[in-house]
């Protein structure tokens, strides 16, 4: 399959588990933007998150997903509730999710129950900062454990949000805002 090609995690692996946020009224936007609960990823960055639930698995640890692939009207949405590139990406530039290649997650135990962590999913504060010091030694470990993960597949993370990565070679992939009932299921 070609690399680009926008693909549903859940053709590729069903082992990760989906809670994504924004197909909610749980959310920073106080609203379901997304129709359905989706994870959408270039074929590519897909195979790689894919990869890192496996190795996972060898550690009875596993992913859950908050969000991958956002539309770029719903960037526009976000941005205009926080205007704050710290936690939103500027809809002019386009967010590493409009173009499929970042996921926001966080690891889970072998019963499906999330790992401590310093902050909430999108916590727009200095706690969700990759670096913050403060909160249980536990969070930090499991903040860096979620970090590693990822990079062995080549994931870099976002400095201010513990949950975001963006996929080696994101840019190569093109700004898209196509709906997701526009997106194969399998
Ligand atoms: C909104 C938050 N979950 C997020 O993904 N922020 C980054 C910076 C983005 O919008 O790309
Ligand atoms: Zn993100």
């Amino acid at each position: 399959m070609n690399p680009s090609q926008l693909v549903d995690i859940q053709s590729i692996n069903r082992e990760i588990i989906l809670d994504i946020k924004y197909a909610t009224n749980n959310n920073f936007l106080k609203q379901k933007v997304y129709p359905e609960p989706r994870c959408v990823l270039r074929y590519g960055t897909a195979k790689k998150l894919a990869q890192i639930q496996e190795n996972l698995k060898q550690k009875k640890l596993g992913l859950k997903v908050y969000d991958c692939y956002r539309p770029l009207s719903v960037q526009r949405q976000m941005w205009k509730v926080v205007p704050d590139e710290n936690y939103v990406a500027n809809p002019t530039q386009g967010s590493r999710h409009n173009r499929g290649a970042a996921v926001d997650l966080t690891l889970v135990d072998g019963n499906g129950q999330e790992l401590e962590m310093p902050s909430q999913f999108d916590e727009f504060s200095g706690k969700s900062r990759r670096s913050y010091n403060g909160g249980t030694v536990r969070s930090r470990q499991n903040r860096q454990l979620l970090e590693d993960a990822m990079k062995q597949q080549g994931f870099t993370g976002l400095v201010t949000e513990w949950w975001h990565f963006d996929a080696a070679g994101w840019e190569v992939y093109p700004v898209t805002d196509v709906p997701f009932n526009k997106i194969a299921q399998n």
